[in-house]
C-alpha cells in the first residue's frame, strides 16, 4: 500500500453514499423523469436485460483493469458495478438495506 493510501480500518466511513444513490435510484424507478438513463433502465427502452448486459461488459472491463494493474480504470469499473448492481437490487424488490444485512452476517 503507497504512503498516500490509508488503511482499509482508516477509511471506514459512515457517509451514506450507497443509500444516497439507492435513494436516488428508487425515485427515478418511481418517477421515470424524461432524459434520465436510470429511468430509462426501468423502461422498455432498455429494461432488466440492458441492466444485465452492463454488469457482464463492466465485469470483463474491471477484469481488464486489474490484469493490468490500471487502478484509475479499476476504480472507474468498479463504480459502474455498484451503480448497476443497486439498479438490479431495485428491480428486484431487493435494496442496499438486504445487500448491508447480507454482508454482516458474514461477518
Ligand atoms: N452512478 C451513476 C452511473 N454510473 C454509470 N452510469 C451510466 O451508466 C452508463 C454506463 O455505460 P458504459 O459503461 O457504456 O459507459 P462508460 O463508462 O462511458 O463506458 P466504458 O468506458 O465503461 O465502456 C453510462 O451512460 C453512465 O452515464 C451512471 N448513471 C447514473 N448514475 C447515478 O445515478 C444518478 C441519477 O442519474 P440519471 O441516470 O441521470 O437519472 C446520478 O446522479 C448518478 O449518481
Amino acid at each position: 500500500m503507497s504512503d498516500d493510501q490509508s488503511s482499509a480500518a482508516d477509511r471506514v466511513s459512515d457517509e451514506p453514499v450507497l443509500d444516497e444513490l439507492f435513494a436516488i435510484i428508487e425515485e427515478r424507478r418511481d418517477t421515470l423523469p424524461e432524459g434520465s438513463y436510470t429511468a430509462s433502465l426501468f423502461t422498455h427502452e432498455k429494461g432488466e436485460n440492458a441492466v444485465l448486459e452492463k454488469l457482464g461488459e463492466e465485469s470483463t472491463e474491471l477484469v481488464l483493469a486489474a490484469k493490468d494493474d490500471d487502478r484509475e480504470e479499476l476504480l472507474h469499473e468498479s463504480a459502474d458495478i455498484v451503480y448497476h448492481l443497486l439498479v438490479l437490487l431495485a428491480m428486484k424488490d431487493a435494496d442496499v438495506g438486504d445487500l448491508r444485512a447480507e454482508l454482516r452476517e458474514r461477518r
